[in-house]
């Protein structure tokens, strides 16, 4: 008898799956149930609320980021500011202080990433969704997959600008 079970998340009002043998929790259904036995979970029932349970395919990975972008980066306008004349090394300087506030909260990551991200990501507190290879920069692809799932990037640079990346699954 699988010891899973699905609750729902306070901060995100989303349905997700905890697993009380291990202590494991997970945004996408565990891999090994069949979408009969994800039925007959205790907890099914926030499932039929509609939300679309996010399901990740072999592969592909989750993430938030943070972008600072600069007078260097390709598009050096964003949702925040129409003109944004900072240099790479002031960017630089403004992410490490976010990464300093951040610590390896992913609360205060998403938090961070809503008010001050460049990226119109900030709307979804930098979440990018899910994504496979060859679909991002490949800078911020390298290093996203080189973080364990809740870990936190150092400064990732790209055309875009300079980025903290978070890997939720
Ligand atoms: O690089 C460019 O020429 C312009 N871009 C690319 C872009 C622009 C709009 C929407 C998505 C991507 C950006 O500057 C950009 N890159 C990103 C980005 C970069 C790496 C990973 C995820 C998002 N976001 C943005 C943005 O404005 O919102």
């Amino acid at each position: 008898m699988s010891s899973w079970e699905v609750r729902m998340s306070n901060s995100r009002r989303v349905p997700y799956f905890y697993n009380s043998a291990t202590n494991q929790s997970s945004w996408e259904a565990p891999s090994g149930l069949t979408p009969e036995q994800i039925k007959d979970l205790p907890g099914s029932e926030y499932l039929e609320g509609g939300e679309k349970v996010a399901q990740a395919n072999p592969g592909q990975v989750r993430a938030s980021h943070l972008l600072v972008k600069h007078s260097g980066s390709r598009r050096p306008s964003s949702w925040k500011e129409q003109n944004i004349t900072r240099s790479k090394e002031e960017a630089t300087a403004i992410l490490k202080t976010y990464a300093a506030e951040i610590g390896n909260s992913a609360t205060k990551f998403g938090e961070l990433a809503s008010v001050h991200s460049d990226c119109n990501s900030a709307k979804n507190k930098g979440d990018l969704g899910f994504f496979g290879k060859g679909q991002m920069q490949k800078p911020f692809e390298d290093a996203t997959f080189a973080l364990g799932v809740g870990e936190i990037s150092g400064v990732v640079e790209t055309d875009s600008g300079v980025h903290l990346i978070l890997r939720t699954a």
